[in-house]
């Protein structure tokens, strides 16, 4: 597998490489933003305020589903009265009891860590939502126990349907008065999503296309990806994962103030030293920066300081920024983008993004 840049403006490479379609899935980013909302605007979540407020909010998923929780606490902020908990594990912890939701995340419907948490979540009489596909055992789970169910039209690979799944949670946290959503901000996103799509579309070349800049960035380094705020946090996350499934790729995911307590160490290491008679920068950290518009203070000098400590390393850096007004705004303005470079960059490598073998096959061995 090698790294070869020419193949990201080689329109038949693009299609060939790609006959699953994920570049096409992330374009459908925006229509699956306007029918995740529609759908969850028709489930009645209204019913959800009939329990009155919970006590905490756990959001359970694994991988491209579980992202859907970090982007509800997102949402949110911090100011929210209430815990939002992402759980992606087994065990609903200990202290989650009848006056809890929880919010199950499944593209198929059929994660066993998702579908055993549901199940518990049930046992305990907690207030269930469930996020999924028609027909699929977490539905079966959630009528069994007259619980919600929003199916949502999921297809194919669950990283594939990001928006489907996460926005319906957020629907449920706005009918409990918990999230600020006005009126028009999901199609705000759509919009964004679709503008982006447009730039990053596979026709556009490289030297203007923003996801192809950031694959080629991103090429021949082990990115350790940095958010300074929680909805930039989410997007480091997202990043990550969709580097690992689609590209095959490490990635290492953190955000700040804890990464200047640990991984900015990492700026001394060996991954960050380059050799300069080698005639690759393979092997070499590239600090990813996913910079927002509200940071705490102190955390925007950390950030400011960090970069200026990599760049006396050597260790070389992308920073981009979020952009827009709403949380949801900003994590797709970044999520859209990093979903496009991290097909670009297993297109520019020859790896088909869609299958994920290693992933398949522990599944099946875990099964047996
Ligand atoms: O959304 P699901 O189907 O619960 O899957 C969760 C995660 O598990 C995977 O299917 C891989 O095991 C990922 O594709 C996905 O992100």
């Amino acid at each position: 597998m090698t790294w070869e840049p020419d193949r990201l403006d080689d329109q038949a490479h693009l299609s060939e490489a790609d006959p699953s379609g994920m570049l096409p899935a992330v374009a459908a980013s925006a229509a699956h933003v306007r029918t995740g909302h529609r759908v969850a605007a028709e489930a009645p979540l209204d019913r959800l305020a009939a329990h009155g407020r919970p006590r905490a909010i756990v959001v359970a998923g694994m991988g491209g589903s579980g992202i859907a929780g970090d982007m509800l606490a997102a949402v949110a902020g911090s100011g929210v009265p209430l815990p939002i908990v992402t759980l992606r594990s087994y065990q609903l912890p200990g202290w989650v009891g009848a006056t809890d939701l929880v919010i199950a995340v499944s593209g198929s419907g059929d994660t066993e860590e998702t579908v055993s948490v549901a199940t518990q979540a049930v046992r305990r009489g907690c207030t269930l939502l469930g996020v999924g596909p028609a027909g699929s055992p977490l539905e079966a789970i959630a009528v069994q126990a007259s619980a919600l169910y929003v199916a949502v039209p999921a297809r194919g690979q669950s990283r594939a349907n990001l928006w489907l799944l996460a926005i319906p949670p957020i629907v449920a946290a706005a009918a409990l008065r918990l999230v600020p959503v006005e009126d028009d901000l999901f199609e705000r996103v759509a919009r964004s999503l679709e503008d982006l799509a447009h730039r990053c579309r596979p026709s556009s070349d490289s030297f203007i296309n923003p996801g192809k800049a950031l694959a080629l960035d991103l090429a021949e380094s082990v990115p350790v990806i940095w958010g300074t705020s929680a909805a930039t946090r989410a997007a480091a996350i997202r990043l990550a994962g969709q580097l690992n499934a689609n590209a095959k790729y490490p990635a290492i995911y953190g955000e700040l103030p804890e990464a200047g307590h640990n991984q900015v160490a990492a700026f001394d290491g060996p991954l960050a030293e380059r050799d300069i008679f080698a005639d690759t920068s393979s092997r070499t950290l590239r600090l990813v920066l996913l910079r927002d518009v509200e940071e705490h203070p102190q955390v925007t000098r950390q950030r400011e300081v960090t970069l200026r400590l990599a760049r006396d390393r050597d260790v070389p850096v992308t920073e981009l920024t979020a952009e827009g007004t709403h949380p949801l705004e900003r994590m797709a303005s970044l999520i859209g983008l990093g979903d496009y470079a991290s097909a670009y960059l297993a297109l520019g490598y020859g790896i088909d993004p869609t299958p994920v073998s290693a992933i398949t096959e522990l599944k099946a061995r875990i099964s047996q």
